[in-house]
């Protein structure tokens, strides 16, 4: 088999309304850098991956200032409304690449091995994957004035996570094909279904987490700094 080529995108446009910091939550303190340093720093270091689009938004006054954004892998672009703009706005942006591993700005625990998991099992499968975690507890479904509905069955559920990896073209066209239909797209693996085509899920690590509200920072600090000590 030929062999394959990768470029990640990093999805870094929002806002983080919900850690209702001074600033966007991918540039808030975080183990001695930003939260986008640590995001970004395994996708950088990983030999095959060629190039990392960071999209950024159109006020996006901090990235510039990092030395980071220096890094010869990187290229920028604008991002959009919603996170699947930014993350359309990036394939845009891809020189030359087979697949694409997309990859939140706000998810700094990212593990070396995940990236490995992810391309060995692209290379065997030749489809796309994402990395998941599966549920662990028992899980409700409430009414909007948190009175407990039903429990929801837990088998096969996962929590999805990134990087979510697919061949450029096909998250291209299931994209856009996804948002002329108005369709509801929190992830790329959420276009790939909806076109119809094959996606796996598989478990990644559990302190993958995807640091959205202000309690998540300390537990992302103890998981970076952990692993920094091994
Ligand atoms: N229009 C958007 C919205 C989100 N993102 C990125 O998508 C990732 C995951 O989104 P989320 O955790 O929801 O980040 P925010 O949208 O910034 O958070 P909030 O919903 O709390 O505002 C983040 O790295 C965020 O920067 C993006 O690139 N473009
Ligand atoms: C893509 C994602 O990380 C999968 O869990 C998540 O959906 C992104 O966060 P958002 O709040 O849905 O934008």
């Amino acid at each position: 088999m030929i062999k394959q080529t990768y470029a990640a995108i990093l999805p870094a446009a929002g806002i983080g309304s919900r850690m209702q910091a001074a600033v966007p939550k991918q540039y808030l303190p975080l183990a001695g850098k930003t939260v986008i340093e640590h995001s970004l720093s395994k996708l950088l270091q990983h030999p095959a991956i060629s190039q990392v689009v960071v999209v950024l938004a159109e006020n996006d006054r901090w990235f510039r200032q990092l030395e980071v954004a220096k890094h010869p892998k990187i290229s920028l672009a604008l991002g959009g409304a919603e996170r699947c703009d930014s993350v359309l706005s990036g394939l845009h942006a891809i020189k030359k690449a087979d697949w694409v591993l997309v990859h939140d700005a706000a998810r700094p625990c990212l593990a070396h091995s995940d990236i490995e998991l992810l391309i060995k099992h692209i290379e065997q499968h030749h489809q796309g994957v994402i990395l998941g975690a599966q549920v662990r507890d028992t899980m409700k479904r409430s009414d909007a004035n948190g009175n407990i509905l039903n429990t929801v069955d837990r088998d096969g559920l996962w929590h999805a996570l990134t990087p979510q990896a697919f061949p450029v073209q096909q998250l291209r066209h299931a994209l856009q094909s996804a948002l002329m239909q108005g369709v509801n797209i929190t992830d790329e693996a959420s276009a790939i279904e909806f076109s119809g085509e094959a996606c796996s899920i598989l478990p990644g690590r559990s302190d993958n987490l995807k640091v959205t509200r202000p309690e998540d920072m300390a537990m992302a600090e103890r998981f970076l700094t952990q692993s920094l000590s091994q």
